[in-house]
């Protein structure tokens, strides 16, 4: 007979599945003390995102040293921001992008700005390499790579202007919850790699998950909420929800959880 550890295995395995994981590949815990927050889906791509990565990666994706497997970040990478936009601007960093649609968006909006994508998704990279050549924008450059590492080895104390995490994956089961981004830990990273005054904006269209954001970074000593006492009510004696920001485009998949009849909480935190 199945036992109730044995049955939450199976689904936790059709689940994964489900996401496009190799469940034969090696665990990465077996490589990392931190679950990861992804699982590896197909690479393969289609004949526009072949043909966008071709043209763009060589130039717009970085090339960047790899401790144990290939979204891995070696210690002592450098990031040399003249080097890879030709001039220094103020850095904005999304984690995450998915297919871009965000970063591309902004990126055309305020070209004085240079932006670095981080992403593990080799399609939604193609994608957003796509979509940056039909903007016509050439302030974002893209790295293949396990956010917290990259965080860790690649990006300098105080170098960042402004984060975005937005619709991070929600791992919505209780045993999952260890391979959330967010997290007290993951905003030590976070703090130090942001400049005094920088920015942080979260989004997420899971409820329970905002909420958690919503501890973890009030509880940190190195933010405050820009939006603090804000929105009280009978209900949620907390408050301190941002508004939506207006330089945050609709992506497909907000559009697909508001179908859904999921939300967006957005949330916003000053670097002390
Ligand atoms: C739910 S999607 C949201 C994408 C996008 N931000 C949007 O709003 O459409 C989350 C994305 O985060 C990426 N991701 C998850 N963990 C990551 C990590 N540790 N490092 C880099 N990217 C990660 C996933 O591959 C996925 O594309």
């Amino acid at each position: 007979m199945e036992t109730n550890k044995q049955k939450a295995d199976l689904e936790d395995k059709a689940q994964r599945v489900a996401a496009g994981e190799d469940i034969h590949a090696p665990a990465p815990e077996i490589f990392h003390r931190q679950p990861y927050s992804f699982v590896r889906r197909g690479d393969r791509l289609t004949a526009r995102r072949q043909k966008a990565w071709d043209a763009y990666a060589p130039s717009h994706v970085l090339d960047l040293p790899r401790a144990i497997g290939d979204t891995s970040v070696a210690e002592g990478a450098v990031f040399d921001q003249e080097k890879l936009y030709g001039r220094t601007a103020p850095l904005v960093l999304e984690i995450g992008s998915g297919l871009g649609e965000a970063v591309v968006h902004r990126a055309a909006q305020v070209p004085e700005n240079d932006f670095l994508a981080v992403e593990v998704y080799t399609p939604g990279i193609a994608d957003l390499l796509l979509k940056m050549s039909q903007a016509g924008v050439e302030n974002v450059r893209v790295a293949q790579a396990n956010a917290p590492e990259l965080l860790d080895h690649l990006l300098p104390e105080n170098s960042v202007d402004e984060v975005w995490v937005f619709f991070p994956d929600p791992w919505h089961k209780a045993r999952h919850h260890k391979r959330r981004l967010v997290s007290p830990g993951f905003a030590d990273k976070i703090a130090r790699v942001l400049k005094p005054g920088g920015i942080w904006r979260l989004a997420t269209d899971w409820e329970e998950y905002a909420l958690v954001m919503r501890e973890v970074l009030d509880a940190h000593p190195d933010f405050t909420n820009a939006h603090a006492g804000e929105g009280i009510t009978d209900e949620d004696p907390i408050g301190g929800w941002a508004p939506r920001w207006e330089g945050r485009t609709l992506t497909s998949f907000e559009r697909k959880a508001g179908d859904a009849g999921r939300r967006a909480h957005d949330l916003t935190y000053i670097r002390n």
